[in-house]
């Protein structure tokens, strides 16, 4: 690994500070502590990566290249989890990179995780997942974690190549996470847990786990108050490890059910306080899935390029099949796929990093890129002919791969359902605002209303000045 610069080597990070964009001051204020990075100087859109975010997308494409690539359909068909590839991706600083600075870690952003998850799904969709769900696993603890926490599990996690992951989903629940039925249950000290978590990827790895539990007994008390979030030790007693599960693609995960029986969990790995595991568990999702997003990308782009290699050296009636516009055209689908997605992503990654709620675009970009994926590796599939369909040839694995983008971090109709969630608040809010400006006399026919993210832009125009106020909406009502 010699030839591979550390990330540390590359970080060279300000402190944090507020950021100004536009016309407004917004606070970053989530608690993995970033500053945005790709903001121009006056607050313009821009789409180029800082020289910074480059390298580390050029590291992580050169690991990708040099050690996954080589071994993704060895390990596909092994059906192993590549613990010497996760080894040197640790060293090298390509797992743990949220960690705050403040506990020893590099404390990159989330558009800078997601240039990462690409590069890695190009080169394997399992090896991304199953190395990179570790992030996922420890989101929480940066979310949610008190010092002491953070403390210990990230300096755990930094000091030997250890794995997290993340136990919510279980057998009977899993789009609907308010139906889990995992209990916890305080005697003296401790939570008793008991239940049954299914599709855990690394579940066999891990050192520790973020486990949601139900912790009020009343079904019908508000799910925003009902689930507590609890870290977890693997090899307590009563936790069960079940059988890797073989699946149609991904097959480097690791993903097993874990049963708990009687597990006695201290109450000092309560993340927050009782409770408080709902909401935890949606904001992590609000992190990764902009990252699930990116190796739909990954995946997508590697299905283009390798079906445009393919067609410009397969020959049917005398010329490359490039040439025939049947073909040319699948690939522009690709194409196009491929550059929205990415698109999608990284509105998804900016949106978080400025601290804004960024839920409808992690979801527009989860949905749309889970698609782009699956219709690219089909396409490439159909480029390749019968080869295609062959085990030899690399595009039928692409495919395998690609499916599970639309179910995992939330199905493809979760994320549909979270956009019109999201994007009836945002109509709702315009409604209501604009009641309240006519109703106080502030609203003429010159006005427009504009929403940029949960901030709406009013603009009225008012004795030949024109007014531009920055509105936060903070209720409904
Ligand atoms: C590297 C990648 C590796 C990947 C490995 C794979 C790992 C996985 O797949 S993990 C499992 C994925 N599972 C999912 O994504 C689950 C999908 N389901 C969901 O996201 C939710 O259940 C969802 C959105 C449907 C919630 O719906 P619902 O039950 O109706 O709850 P809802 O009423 O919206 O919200 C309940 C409370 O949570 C709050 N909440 C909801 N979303 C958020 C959010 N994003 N942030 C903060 N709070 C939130 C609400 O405000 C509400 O709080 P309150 O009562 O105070 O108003």
């Amino acid at each position: 690994m010699a030839s591979l610069m550390k990330f540390s080597n590359l970080l060279k990070r300000p402190n944090i500070s507020p950021v100004i964009c536009g016309s407004g001051k917004r606070w970053h204020n989530h608690s993995t502590g970033h500053q945005a990075s790709s903001e121009t100087s006056d607050g313009g859109l821009n789409f180029d990566l800082t020289a910074q975010q480059i390298e580390i997308r050029d590291l992580a494409r050169k690991f990708s290249k040099e050690e996954i690539l080589p071994k993704a359909a060895e390990f596909d068909k092994k059906m192993e989890f590549p613990w010497d590839i996760f080894k040197k991706a640790w060293e090298i600083g390509l797992v743990n990179k949220h960690i705050p600075q403040k506990y020893g870690g590099l404390g990159m952003n989330n558009l800078e995780g997601t240039l990462v998850t690409e590069e890695l799904a190009y080169a394997c969709g399992g090896m991304q997942s199953g190395i990179l769900s570790t992030e996922l696993g420890q989101i929480p603890l940066l979310l949610a974690g008190n010092d002491q926490q953070k403390k210990e599990y990230c300096g755990r996690l930094l000091s030997e190549p250890i794995i997290a992951a993340f136990c919510v989903t279980e057998p009977g629940a899993g789009s609907d996470v308010g139906s889990i039925k995992t209990t916890a249950v305080k005697k003296g000290d401790e939570y008793i847990l008991n239940g049954q978590k299914m599709w855990i990827t690394n579940g066999g790895n891990a050192s520790f786990y973020f486990v949601l539990a139900r912790t009020d007994p009343d079904l019908t008390a508000p799910k925003s108050k009902s689930f507590t979030g609890f870290l977890v030790e693997s090899d307590l007693k009563g936790v069960i490890i079940g059988r890797k599960e073989v699946m149609m693609g991904q097959r480097a995960a690791d993903t097993r059910g874990i049963t708990f029986e009687d597990v006695r969990v201290p109450k000092e790995n309560v993340l927050i306080g009782e409770g408080a595991g709902f909401k935890i568990a949606m904001e992590s999702f609000d992190f990764t899935r902009p990252y699930a997003a990116a190796g739909a990308v990954g995946v997508a782009q590697r299905a283009l390029d390798e079906a445009t290699n393919y067609a410009l050296e397969r020959k049917t009636f005398g010329q490359p099949i490039i040439n025939h516009q049947a073909i040319a055209f699948l690939i522009a689908e690709m194409a196009m796929d491929v550059e929205l997605g990415r698109l999608a992503y990284y509105r998804g990654s900016w949106e978080y990093d400025q601290g804004k709620s960024n839920s409808y675009y992690a979801s527009i970009a989860k949905a749309f890129a889970s698609d782009a994926a699956n219709k690219a590796a089909s396409n490439a599939v159909q480029v390749f002919g019968g080869n295609g369909y062959n085990t030899e040839y690399p595009v039928e694995k692409l495919m395998r791969d690609a499916k599970i983008y639309h179910i995992y971090e939330g199905t493809s109709q979760i994320q549909r359902l979270i956009i019109t969630r999201e994007h009836l608040k945002r109509v709702k809010m315009g409604l209501i605002l604009k009641r309240k400006l006519y109703n106080a006399g502030n609203l003429d026919a010159g006005i427009s209303l504009q929403c940029v993210s949960e901030y709406w832009i009013v603009e009225t125009v008012n004795n030949d000045k024109t007014l531009c106020i920055e509105v936060k909406i903070v209720a409904l009502d």
